[in-house]
């Protein structure tokens, strides 16, 4: 009987589950798109229980859809939207408010006030991260200030906090298990990446404590077996945890130091591997974990874009102007340029390397000949350019000139924007094989604690190229189109 890694992934726009074979190969997987919810301009939540319910439907799916019966999965990898914060109440299960997105910034009072008390430099030098909405310290802060009597009951110990790994191994666990990985810790504003413990002076300013933190452990080890109400009767290891992106480094087989990838999802992400150094960051990069495995830690250099292939979501849902975000392709080939339109996407402010929460989308260059292809095309290219913000921002941060970028994630699929993203670098862009490299990533980190596979050279001769796209454009065009982008961002920054 054939065994598998079932690999979940729950990702801002949809929970999807991957069956990975001993070969590596996806032979199946199932998709569920999970509700956005904008309460207020700029703020984004998700429903816990329905993220939950998303998950328990994919896997569902995933074994009829592929015919494998629950005692073929040899383990459980789990990778997840980062940051997004969820409290709920340790007897009922229930959460005590919605899932809080990591894009959201209803924490931006909290921040400035935060900040104004000169906190910035001492968070920076534990957690690696910057004081913003962003992390998940200050969303644990905003719904105990909010909710009714969440206060007292985190002082009896009634109430947990979990980043979403958090949240769905305690439920596919039945309870059993609250535990994290240092990877999602490392996003919450709250743990020392150095130390690698929840960091009583931080957890304190969230109005957080102790008895309400997951325990932290390794990236790939056994944290619990499944309870078998859950699991069509069976007991599956977890066996493996990860942010997303930092799956996504993992399944890229970015190994060495050095090596980054970039990851075009809802928003996008590039990782360094900085191996044992966790280096400090001049230029606006975060200083993260890239996995803990075997008692060795190593660290990544991030830069974070938050409005990635969600723009091409606002063109969809927002704007009308696409049936499919894939469809963007079309339209953008259709004209030799945006004609000078820009696009500045801050629907949720800027991250790196601008960190500002407070400035929102922008157009620039529209004229009466504006039509439907140029918008979508600037739209694409809106994130190739952040992306070449967060590069220039890593080379200078790691002294390494990278020549080569591995892609994934579903705007990846993309081509003319990988083909633009290689011009605009003048760097080859190379395009993962498969396109759930953050699902592999997962599967891979719980295949190595159950045996499944050996070690991740593995993984390493497994890594293939889809698609190769090598820089065409000349540098006189290059740079006139950088500069207008400069300009644009400035002025976005700018109108407040
Ligand atoms: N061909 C495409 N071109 C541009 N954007 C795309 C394309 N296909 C999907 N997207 C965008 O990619 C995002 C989905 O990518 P995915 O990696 O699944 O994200 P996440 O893990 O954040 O949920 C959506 O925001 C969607 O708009
Ligand atoms: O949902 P994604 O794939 O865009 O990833 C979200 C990130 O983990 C947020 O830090």
């Amino acid at each position: 009987m054939e065994k598998y890694i079932l690999s979940l992934d729950q990702g801002t726009t949809s929970s999807r589950a991957i069956l990975f074979n001993h070969e590596g190969e996806p032979v199946h997987s199932a998709q569920k798109e999970i509700k956005q919810y904008f309460p207020k301009p700029g703020w984004v939540e998700h429903n816990a229980n329905e993220i939950w319910g998303s998950v328990l439907s994919v896997i569902a799916s995933v074994l009829s859809e592929a015919n494998v019966t629950p005692i073929q999965i040899a383990g459980i990898g789990i990778t997840n939207q980062r940051e997004t914060t969820v409290l709920w109440d340790k007897e009922t299960g229930d959460p005590i408010y919605h899932a809080i997105v990591w894009q959201s910034r209803q924490t931006n009072d909290i921040c400035k006030e935060l900040k104004k008390n000169g906190m910035e430099e001492k968070v920076r030098q534990k957690t690696g991260l910057l004081i913003d909405p962003y992390f998940s310290g200050t969303k644990v802060k905003w719904i105990l200030d909010h909710v009714e009597g969440a206060r007292e009951k985190v002082k009896k110990g009634e109430v947990l906090f979990g980043t979403i790994d958090t949240w769905l191994i305690w439920k596919l666990s039945g309870g059993k298990a609250h535990v994290t990985d240092y990877t999602n810790a490392a996003r919450t504003l709250m743990f020392n990446i150095f130390d690698l413990k929840w960091d009583e002076e931080l957890l304190d300013l969230f109005g957080a404590n102790h008895s309400m933190m997951p325990e932290v452990k390794s990236s790939s080890e056994i944290y619990a077996e499944t309870a078998p109400y859950h699991f069509f009767g069976q007991s599956v290891p977890i066996a493996g945890a990860a942010g997303d992106q930092q799956a996504a480094l993992f399944g890229q087989a970015c190994f060495t130091e050095g090596m980054a990838k970039n990851t075009y999802g809802t928003g996008c992400f590039m990782l360094m591997n900085t191996g044992e150094k966790a280096v400090h960051s001049d230029n606006g990069l975060l200083t993260t974990i890239a996995w803990g495995i075997d008692g060795k830690i190593t660290y990544a250099l991030e830069g974070s874009i938050f409005v990635a292939g969600s723009a091409l979501g606002w063109l969809r849902d927002g704007l009308r102007m696409l049936k499919h975000a894939e469809d963007s392709e079309d339209y953008a080939t259709k004209v030799q340029s945006t004609e000078g339109v820009y696009m500045v996407p801050a629907f949720v402010g800027l991250g790196t390397p601008y960190w500002d929460s407070e400035v929102r989308g922008a157009i620039f260059g529209l004229t009466r000949g504006t039509e439907k292809e140029h918008f979508i095309r600037a739209t694409l290219e809106s994130l190739a350019y952040q992306t070449k913000d967060v590069l220039q921002a890593m080379i200078e941060d790691s002294g390494i000139d990278i020549t080569s970028l591995r892609t994934d994630g579903g705007a990846a699929k993309n081509n003319f924007l990988m083909q633009f993203q290689a011009d605009l670098l003048d760097t080859v862009v190379e395009r993962a094989k498969i396109n759930e490299t953050t699902a592999l990533g997962a599967a891979y980190l719980a295949g190595l604690a159950v045996g499944f596979w050996e070690n991740k050279k593995q993984l390493t001769k497994k890594w293939d190229l889809d698609k190769e796209f090598e820089p065409e454009m000349d540098e006189k065009e290059r740079d006139k189109l950088y500069q207008g982008w400069q300009t644009a961002i400035n002025a976005t920054m700018a109108f407040k």
